[in-house]
């Protein structure tokens, strides 16, 4: 008798076989497409003296369509390999209420229909229909489809991992075994980039990458509970949602550095998609402000703020940091709108044109910049004066009025309009004179001023969804400004906890107040990190709201050790089991760069190989990486060694953040080195002392 696996592998193979029957149709459909490109080219070059230019334009677009079809027949055979590598993940059963027959969906990357049969082999994990195999178990259950909610029964649920077109397993699933499959997933080494989770995504996080509904979605989530995943899952749904009227170049992702970018690059292209255009705050308000004004980066703010214990400028950071700031900035603007136009009697032709004729027009205007506010207030008083007296003004009689109203406008440059700013609020100490390099955090205070008073060109205004990752590094101010530059929909995701800044750090609830309308979503379970490595962090920064994945591993281990040689040789220690491990990726994270330039230096001349990774770095890698905590923030690695978590090192209330950060970066080993007394944000336990 035939059992179900026979039967499954019957249908994986049958799947298999129409895969390559359409893949070898859209070869030859390919092969004729290119024939007959050919051919038209021959006959344009050969016939080029008698056709006319009506004939060669015709030929041109007719061959400019077959390459188009070629194009989306190549797209099609790419999908079609990678299906042919793994078809599906998942089956289930479904019987609609409505009384038709039981069918058996199975759910894959992406929709797989035989072109002969016109048959549904697989059904893209994004379609409605797939929706019940993340929301239900077995039993009654329902989806939204375009024409309305569809009720019915799920009779079976069975997921399936094939891998090179072979099947390893395939397992009926109740509630367990799924957490069975996710455990073996998240057991897994790393790989070279961010994985795609579509056969394990859980409930509560289908339903925030299925919202089509949130104009401006917050997603707060504690450490490793799959935010970025969710986001990446998210723009892949919202680009099969809305095909027709939404690409991937239609979409940013800000997102902190380039090693972090190119670390998400692999998952849409995993998931089919193309990769989505990415930029970082620096890069954006340089182009805001036209790239003429200097300044310090988030990374040297912070870099400096754990150097220097400097309280006049974390108060700077601070005060620049609230709600209360946009405010003042706002009223400055209006005050400076007030007093930015002196309107003056003239008269032309002996006529008199008043000052308020100027005065009326420059309100009026208010919409626009300054330079095209001054110059559209000029050409509308000469309308209007023409209008009333009825007649054509001369050329220099035109300019006499453009130059007068020019001559109405208070000019003052941005940047002394900023400075003035602080004796305005009777703060001038909040202003650190520099030699031109702005402070980063006068950076979006200073850009939201330009907005308010010049204007500005907006480069972004074709984006159509905007994603912000790790939120709780940017201030209302960046929120001020983004809020005008992308009025498209939104989704934006932290988690507070993990701020490298605590000076200028938001929460779900401040950015909220900024961002008015948004919907806001907490994530508390956490996936990456082992049961141990969790518990251990949790007493670093406690979230009694958090839950740790029931998967367990070695507890996190912390050596005391007396000096900084005997720590280089338990962090060389670290890299032997490392390698010795099936673990792939490990990192040692220093808490400033200097240190992790120290430490590079020394790990090399013991003889370790490791990539220092810092501000300009570019591109992820697995093996040995040597960096900051603010660096390491959104990655992942298989192992972390923590080189000095003495309390010399890890003292203040950032330290705590960094230091959390860093344990949490680990999925499976967790290694922390003391010179000294441990940091008192650490566990207090049985240390193995030197
Ligand atoms: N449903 C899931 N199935 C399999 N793996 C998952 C799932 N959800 C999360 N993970 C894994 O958990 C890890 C953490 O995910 P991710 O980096 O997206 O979390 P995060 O919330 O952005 O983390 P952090 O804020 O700490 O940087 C990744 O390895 C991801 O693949």
């Amino acid at each position: 008798m035939k059992t179900d696996r026979d039967y499954e592998t019957d249908r994986l193979t049958n799947c298999l076989a129409r895969i390559d029957s359409n893949l070898g149709a859209i070869g030859a459909r390919l092969s004729d497409y290119q024939r007959d490109i050919q051919a038209a080219h021959d006959h344009m070059w050969e016939a080029r003296r008698d056709m006319d230019h009506i004939d060669k334009v015709g030929m041109r677009q007719s061959i400019d369509q077959m390459m188009r079809s070629s194009d989306v027949l190549r797209a099609q055979a790419r999908k079609l390999e990678k299906l042919r590598k793994s078809p599906y993940f998942g089956r289930f059963d479904f019987c609609r209420d409505d009384g038709s027959d039981t069918a058996a969906y199975y759910i894959g990357i992406h929709d797989f229909r035989d072109e002969e049969t016109q048959e549904p082999w697989v059904f893209d994990w994004r379609a409605p229909v797939s929706a019940l195999f993340y929301d239900y178990e077995t039993g009654p259950a329902q989806y939204n489809a375009p024409s309305g909610t569809i009720p019915g029964e799920i009779h079976l649920k069975r997921q399936f991992r094939i891998r090179d077109s072979a099947m390893d397993f395939m397992l009926d699933v109740s509630v367990n075994i799924v957490d069975d499959l996710l455990q073996e997933e998240l057991a897994r080494a790393s790989d070279e980039g961010m994985k795609n989770i579509v056969a394990t995504i859980q409930r509560d996080q289908n339903a925030i990458i299925r919202d089509a509904e949130a104009h401006t979605l917050i997603i707060q989530g504690v450490a490793g509970s799959g935010k970025t995943s969710i986001a990446l899952h998210r723009i892949a749904f919202l680009l099969y949602r809305y095909k027709d009227t939404l690409t991937s170049s239609d979409i940013l992702i800000i997102s902190p550095n380039r090693v972090f970018a190119d670390y998400i690059g692999n998952v849409l292209p995993e998931l089919g998609e193309e990769t989505v255009p990415e930029i970082g705050m620096e890069v954006l308000a340089a182009q805001v402000l036209g790239n003429q004004t200097r300044f310090q980066t988030f990374f040297e703010q912070t870099a400096l703020l754990l150097e220097t214990d400097d309280e006049a400028m974390k108060e700077r950071i601070r005060a620049k940091a609230t709600p209360g700031f946009m405010r003042q900035i706002e009223a400055y603007a209006q005050h400076l709108e007030k007093t930015s136009f002196q309107p003056e009697d003239i008269a032309i032709r002996k006529r008199p044109l008043p000052g308020f004729v100027f005065g009326n027009t420059w309100e009026r205007l208010k919409h626009l910049n300054t330079a095209e506010r001054i110059v559209a207030t000029g050409n509308s008083v000469i309308e209007q004066f023409e209008a009333q007296y009825n007649f054509e003004l001369r050329k220099e009689e035109r300019a006499v009025i453009r130059k007068a109203a020019r001559g109405m406008v208070n000019r003052t440059t941005l940047r002394k309009a900023y400075k003035e700013f602080f004796d305005w609020i009777e703060r001038p100490e909040l202003l650190k004179p520099t030699g031109g390099k702005l402070e980063y955090a006068d950076v979006f205070p200073l850009i939201y001023l330009k907005m308010l008073t010049e204007g500005i060109e907006n480069p972004y205004s074709e984006v159509k969804h905007l994603l912000v990752d790790e939120m709780q590094d940017y201030t209302p101010a960046q929120y001020a400004v983004l809020a005008r530059l992308f009025k498209c929909r939104k989704t934006i995701l932290g988690d507070a906890t993990q701020s490298v800044n605590p000076y200028s750090a938001s929460t779900a609830e401040g950015i909220e107040t900024v961002l008015k309308g948004a919907w806001r979503v907490t994530l508390n379970k956490s996936y990456r990190s082992t049961w141990q490595i969790m518990q251990f962090a949790l007493q670093i920064a406690p979230n009694p709201d958090l839950v740790a994945m029931e998967r367990h591993g070695p507890e996190p281990d912390l050596q005391v050790v007396a000096t900084a040689g005997e720590a280089t040789r338990r962090i060389v220690d670290a890299v032997k089991e490392f390698r010795a491990s099936d673990h792939t990726s490990l990192a040692v994270l220093a808490k400033t760069q200097p240190q992790a330039k120290r430490l590079h230096k020394q790990l090399t001349q013991a003889g370790v190989k490791a990539r220092l990774l810092e501000e300009g770095s570019v591109g992820f890698s697995t093996g040995i990486v040597i960096c900051t905590p603010h660096l390491a923030k959104g990655l992942e690695f298989d192992c972390v060694v923590i080189p000095d978590a003495s309390a010399s090192v890890f003292a203040t209330e950032m330290d705590r953040n960094l230091l959390y950060v860093a344990c949490t970066r680990a999925m499976h080993r967790l290694s922390l080195i003391s010179v000294g007394a441990p940091s008192p944000f650490l566990p207090a336990g049985q240390y193995a002392d030197a």
